[in-house]
């Protein structure tokens, strides 16, 4: 039978990356359900940003299948797939915002590309989604250069939002912030999926956004998910990795607080 806490949003089987003979993944399993945080953890180059990458269409698997609401998207036509696309939005690290435009127009600018709709509309919306990421009205007007990091990552998540996505993936969200504004950033990512039932893929090396944030998490070595699930459960797992991850000085007192 299946509940909603079994519908699951994102299918990976059985996937293969690989840079010429570099094999990053093989044989890596991950399933994410609807209206989770999952939250994506392994070592430096263990592929955490390639396997969101491979999810998001950015580098083709070469075995293996990617579901996404269902629907292969690599097998998909152009036009399934554009629909997938428009699903779901992106947070890549540092933001990634184009530096000639100001917040408001980065974050209209997926919504001129594929909605059509006049200027004064795609404005409101804009500032609607500036506005759900914690930035003050003004920031709208302002340029890339002109944030501080934690406001270029919040206007980096307005234009993930742009498409009101029933995904966001977000590469290491928080890293590069203070403490403070790292914990601002989990608390509103928290309350994005509680309000709009938002399903969240995040990178992360930050022990304590996976404890105040993630629903489960998913543990990268050896080319596969080695371990995946909630964070108590996780952490029991006796790979070496994880022991060292958790159990660490860093690990205990994150868990701890
Ligand atoms: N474009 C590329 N060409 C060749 N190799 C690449 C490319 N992108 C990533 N790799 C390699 O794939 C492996 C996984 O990289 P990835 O960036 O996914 O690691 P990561 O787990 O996100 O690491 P970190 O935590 O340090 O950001 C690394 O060995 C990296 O060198």
């Amino acid at each position: 039978m299946t509940t909603e806490q079994e519908k699951y949003v994102i299918e990976v089987e059985g996937l293969k990356t690989q840079f010429g003979d570099f094999v990053v993944h093989e044989n890596l399993d991950l399933k994410v359900r609807q209206s989770e945080i999952i939250g994506v953890v392994g070592g430096s180059g263990t592929g955490k940003s390639v396997l969101m990458r491979a999810i998001i269409g950015l580098k083709k698997p070469s075995a293996g299948s990617v579901h996404i609401f269902g629907e292969d998207y690599y097998q998909a036509d152009e036009q399934t797939r554009v629909g997938i696309e428009q699903r779901w939005g992106v947070l890549f690290q540092g933001g990634a915002l184009f530096s000639s435009m100001t917040v408001a127009q980065n974050v209209m600018a997926p919504i001129r590309e594929h909605m059509d709709m006049g200027t004064l509309l795609a404005q409101d919306i804009a500032a609607l989604k500036i506005s759900m990421s914690g930035l003050p009205e003004e920031a709208g007007a302002k340029y890339p250069s002109e944030l501080s990091g934690g406001m270029k990552k919040r206007a980096g998540l307005a234009r993930a939002l742009a498409l009101d996505p029933e995904i966001v993936f977000l590469d290491e969200p928080t890293a590069g912030l203070d403490p403070i504004g790292a914990a601002k950033f989990d608390e509103l990512i928290v309350n994005l999926k509680e309000s709009l039932g938002l399903t969240v893929f995040m990178v992360t090396h930050d022990l304590d956004t996976l404890h105040s944030t993630c629903d489960r998490v998913a543990v990268l070595a050896e080319k596969r998910v080695i371990a995946c699930g909630p964070l108590d459960e996780v952490r029991r797992n006796d790979h070496p990795w994880i022991q060292e991850y958790f159990s660490g000085p860093r690990g205990r007192a994150a868990l701890a607080s």
